[in-house]
């Protein structure tokens, strides 16, 4: 039977994940609903302390401002579980759901253990009332079944839940903008009612029109396709990128070209190094798992293309560099502009970035590593774990030993000015399409250089006919080489 929300309101909103989503999330919330109470809940305390602090634990353009003007008054980040979760109404899963990395479904299925966590401590310890509980985290399709099932197992309680879906679609670096004015906010859920008690938040900064509502296993199927299509359109460019390299026609040109046509449209059509990212491999390798499972090898192996056509690109981009520079990179010094997987973030998580500079460490190089805002912890304990081979998060003391960790901290330097990162190199990479990149004295980076000067330009975002005239051999993504016979 479903509930009857007529004497039901929303005073305090709960948020369990205090990390990329579920901060800017609540923030933006806290914003638009002075009315209520938002209190976001991680087990992790140094992540809550930085919340709490001056220096937040994530670098996104404009959350600073709203975080420091809700603060204290109706935006809270704490670890404690009463305050966030059990006097909320209305309760937001944002926990991660990495790819399973063990066992059965390794490397594709994702991992639901946070998320069935959250459900079981929300059953264990909610004994009365009634609460909407929202699944923010992106999941496989009837996730929703289990956490639901989860929550009536309780034997001594009197509390009731409906389940939401509500993805969450904002993208790194533009979070705040995304979420003050996104495309769609979806909400998927059976019962209507409940529906509408999480909609009337949205409403109070998103148009009605704006907020779409589908059955739950639309919802949470939707989320997936969404990054499968976004992630589809940067393999097909970055694809006909190799084509334009053959044959001298101009990806930018043909990516102009075709998004003039309005079915298809112009955003995300920049060819690029590959794309990274905590979500897109990650929720492709999800759908791809599905499919199989329901059966639809043909289905999974179509999408499984697009992460196959990401990793050759990067692999692609990497050789080049080694065969442009005469066939070895050994000893060679090599200067790496750009960390994070995107501009404005300080997220590296799946950056291209990390595979190339190992590939290239593999390859004996010396990389001089610059980004605006990734710290040098980061960098070296990125490319330390993807050269032992070890998976996200488990970077443990015995792997600080390895061969591999000491060729990374003989090879790798991180260097936190630009001009110095540059100076005595053979060659620049640019990894980020970071703005302030395209900013810099050119011509002063060329005579603190090695001769012949090389730039590799893996976002395209470069003057390329001004660094050939300062004196660089540029390569850039999807241009043909002036002269491709030579070295
Ligand atoms: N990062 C993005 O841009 C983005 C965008 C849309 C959707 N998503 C999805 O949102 C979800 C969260 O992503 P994220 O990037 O915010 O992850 P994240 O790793 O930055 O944050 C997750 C947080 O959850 C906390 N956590 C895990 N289990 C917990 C528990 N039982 N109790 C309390 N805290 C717990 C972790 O300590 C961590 O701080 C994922 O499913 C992701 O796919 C991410
Ligand atoms: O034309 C393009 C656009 C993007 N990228 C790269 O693609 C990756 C992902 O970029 P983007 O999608 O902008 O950032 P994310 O924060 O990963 O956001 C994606 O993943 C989120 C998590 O699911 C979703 O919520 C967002 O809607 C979806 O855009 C980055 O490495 C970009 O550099 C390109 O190479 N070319």
């Amino acid at each position: 039977m479903s509930t009857d929300y007529s004497n039901f309101t929303v005073k305090r909103i709960g948020c369990i994940g205090a990390g990329y989503v579920g901060g800017p999330t609540m923030s933006m919330i806290a914003k638009y609903c002075p009315h209520i109470d938002v209190y976001i809940f991680d087990l992790n305390q140094t992540r809550i302390n930085a919340w709490n602090s001056d220096n937040l634990p994530i670098y996104e353009p404009g959350l600073d401002e709203i975080v420091q003007e809700r603060r204290g008054k109706n935006l809270f980040f704490t670890t404690d579980y009463t305050e966030a979760v059990i006097k909320s109404d209305v309760v937001f899963l944002s926990v991660n759901t990495p790819t399973k990395h063990y066992g059965l479904g390794k490397g594709r299925q994702a991992d639901l253990k946070f998320i069935e966590l959250c459900a079981r401590q929300i059953r264990d310890s909610v004994k009365t009332g009634h609460k909407i509980i929202v699944e923010k985290s992106t999941v496989p399709i009837k996730t929703a079944m289990a956490v639901s099932r989860i929550l009536k197992t309780s034997s001594d309680s009197q509390a009731t839940f409906d389940i939401l879906s509500n993805p969450e679609f904002l993208a790194e670096g533009t979070a705040v903008k995304d979420l003050e004015n996104p495309d769609r906010v979806l909400i998927g859920g059976e019962n209507p009612a409940a529906i509408k008690i999480l909609a009337d938040v949205y409403a109070n900064w998103v148009k009605r029109e704006q907020i779409i509502q589908t059955n739950l296993w639309s919802s949470e199927l939707s989320k997936l396709v969404a990054n499968c299509f976004l992630a589809q359109r940067i393999s097909s460019i970055n694809a006909v990128s190799a084509i334009c390299e053959a044959t001298g026609a101009n990806v930018n040109e043909v990516a102009h070209a075709v998004g003039m046509d309005k079915r298809i449209g112009s955003r995300f059509l920049q060819a690029s190094v590959g794309f990274g990212g905590s979500c897109f491999q990650k929720d492709i390798l999800n759908l791809t798992y599905l499919a199989e499972h329901y059966h639809l090898k043909e289905v999974a192996d179509y999408f499984y293309g697009v992460i196959s056509m990401n990793d050759w690109q990067k692999q692609r981009f990497a050789q080049k560099v080694v065969h442009k520079l005469f066939n070895t990179v050994s000893s060679k010094k090599l200067s790496v502009l750009g960390f994070a997987f995107k501009k404005d973030t300080g997220d590296t998580r799946e950056s291209s970035s990390i595979f190339i500079c190992s590939k290239l460490v593999e390859e004996r190089a010396y990389l001089n590593i610059y980004d605006p805002k990734v710290s040098e912890l980061q960098i070296m304990d990125d490319i330390m774990r993807v050269m032992n081979d070890a998976y996200d998060g488990d970077f443990s003391a015995h792997l600080d030993t390895t061969p591999e960790s000491e060729m990374v901290r003989r090879c790798v330097k991180v260097i936190k000015d630009p001009y110095e990162c540059v100076k005595d190199t053979h060659a620049v990479l640019i990894m980020t399409e970071w703005d302030e990149f395209k900013t810099y004295d050119w011509k002063k980076m060329y005579d603190s250089m090695k001769k012949p000067a090389f730039l590799f330009d893996g976002r395209n975002i470069l003057d390329h006919s001004k660094l050939e005239e300062i004196g660089f051999d540029v390569y850039s993504i999807g241009v043909a080489e002036k002269n491709p016979a030579q070295w």
